[in-house]
């Protein structure tokens, strides 16, 4: 028998992360690991088995998230063993065949790995509840593409968020995830389930906690493998070849040719300083972004002089107009008014709290133009509304729209797709922030850590005493840290 009887068939990612967290499913206090060290989270998402409905609707998240970018499965095979239910839920709600791995081949008979019909080719999903290292899908996946199977994504209930989703990244496969330990402890919070004290517990363990890829690589794989990795990271120029959109290779070809991820963020109000910084520091830089409504005076003129600078120092010119609106109006706003954005700028930025009509009016004002534009899908300021499932739908809209989207202005790395670019503002040497709670962190961490592309710099260059040193200074510390991460 059921031990609660749950009957709702569509929850919220809250109510789900509440109802898991209620049977048990994730608890705070201080546990002993199997490693040995003590953890102030523990995760046993064994116990959903014993409320169906719950479970149900677990599969109905994991099918959600497998299914959001669009992509079609002909076969699910679970992680051994808590999430061989959930692979069953999802194979019999949505018709499809099941594999099981067996975690040890048969002695006798078959002695078959992985049960159940398939042929070589066939595309398979795998599911597993919690991934901390990556390793436990990664020993399904080898078995599964042992036999010929052929295993792209992954979907997870939990990501603990302590460097799976790279580790798996770095053998092809997609990680998928519900939701991450963050969004588990900012629902909780949320909900008053959870203290301050203990949230800032949870995230300072799993900050200090992550693996590096070559620590999992070496775990996953042993010594061989591990020194295998050098070559896994994508250089500039090799990314080039994976890349489909005209201006994501047009720029990273600027990255590789002028060594530099930095992005300058010309915010000043005269159109003079403009053109004048942006001549002096247009060697240093892979794009000059504008707020172009700060400019006090304003001209085409102003423009067409910027556009002679990109052409010059061979830089791409970034517009960062935000728009928010309807289709139709942000459509007049992009190729209208006094500004006439999409005559002159590259790339233009857009939120995406307007959905995803917000890029079809842009796209067609900017697809003919050969221009492109970059999803607002999280934000650096204190407080931010852009995070969880709202920068989740970014990447959505930015996949169904790959040949006008060319990126994302974030904070963390959104998705591993070649084609779209990270950018990341609030990068400052001084990392101490503004009384307006922009928040920043240092180049390399940028680049290094949240795994960037590039770094977009404003008041650090520009209320430096020598600006044109400090650009040269961001650059080599931005342009160092892609190095490191390549070697
Ligand atoms: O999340 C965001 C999105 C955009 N920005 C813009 O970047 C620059 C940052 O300027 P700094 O002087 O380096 O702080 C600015 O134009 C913002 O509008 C951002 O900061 N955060």
């Amino acid at each position: 028998m059921a031990m609660s009887n749950y009957t709702d068939s569509a929850l919220t990612l809250e109510e789900l992360v509440c109802k898991v967290y209620d049977v048990g499913g994730v608890k705070f206090g201080n546990y002993k690991l199997k490693s040995g060290i003590f953890s102030p989270v523990y995760l046993d998402l064994r116990v959903i088995v014993s409320y169906p409905d719950l479970m149900t609707n677990v599969a109905e998240f994991l099918w959600e998230a497998a299914k959001k970018e669009g992509k079609s499965f002909t076969c699910v095979c679970g992680v051994p063993y808590t999430a061989l239910p959930l692979a069953t839920c999802i194979a019999a709600k949505h018709d499809l065949p099941m594999l099981i791995r067996r975690k040890e081949a048969k002695e006798y008979g078959t002695k078959k790995v992985i049960e159940g019909k398939f042929c070589a080719g066939d595309v398979c999903l795998v599911v597993e509840d919690v991934v901390t290292s990556g390793s436990s899908v990664m020993e399904t996946v080898d078995a599964l593409r042992a036999e010929g199977l052929v295993v792209n994504d992954a979907v997870v209930l939990l990501d603990r968020e302590q460097g799976g989703q790279d580790m798996l990244y770095h053998e092809k496969i997609n990680l998928h995830s519900v939701c991450t330990m963050t969004e588990v402890l900012e629902i909780l919070r949320m909900l008053g389930k959870l203290d301050a004290e203990t949230v800032s517990r949870v995230r300072d363990f799993i900050k200090e906690n992550k693996f590096s890829i070559p620590q999992l690589i070496k775990e996953t794989h042993g010594d061989a493998h591990h020194l295998q990795l050098k070559t896994q990271v994508m250089s500039y120029s090799e990314r080039i070849t994976h890349c489909s959109h005209p201006l994501t290779r047009k720029l990273l070809s600027i990255m590789d040719k002028k060594k530099t991820n930095l992005c300058l963020s010309a915010d000043l109000t005269s159109s003079q300083a403009i053109l004048s910084i942006v001549d002096k520091v247009g060697g240093n830089v892979c794009m000059v972004k504008t707020h172009v409504d700060i400019v006090e005076d304003f001209s085409q003129d102003f423009v067409q002089k910027l556009v002679q600078l990109s052409e010059k120092h061979d830089f791409m010119i970034f517009e960062d107009r935000k728009f928010g609106d309807i289709g139709h109006t942000v459509q007049q706003q992009y190729k209208g008014g006094m500004y006439k954005i999409a005559d002159w700028a590259d790339i233009v930025t857009t939120h995406v709290v307007p959905g995803s009509g917000v890029v079809r009016g842009l796209k067609e004002v900017g697809l003919s133009r050969q221009r492109g534009c970059v999803l607002v899908a999280e934000m650096s300021s204190t407080g931010t509304l852009a995070k969880g499932d709202y920068s989740k739908a970014a990447v959505r809209i930015a996949h169904e729209n790959k040949d006008f989207v060319i990126g994302f202005i974030c904070q963390s790395n959104l998705t591993k797709d070649p084609d779209l670019i990270h950018m990341t503002p609030g990068v400052r040497l001084d990392v101490s922030g503004d009384a307006l709670g922009q928040q920043y962190i240092s180049p390399s961490s940028a680049i290094r850590d949240l795994h960037t592309d590039i770094i977009i710099v404003g008041r650090g260059i520009l209320t430096a005493d020598n600006p044109v040193a400090m650009a040269e200074q961001y650059q080599e510390s931005g342009y160092h840290a892609y190095q490191e991460l390549l070697t």
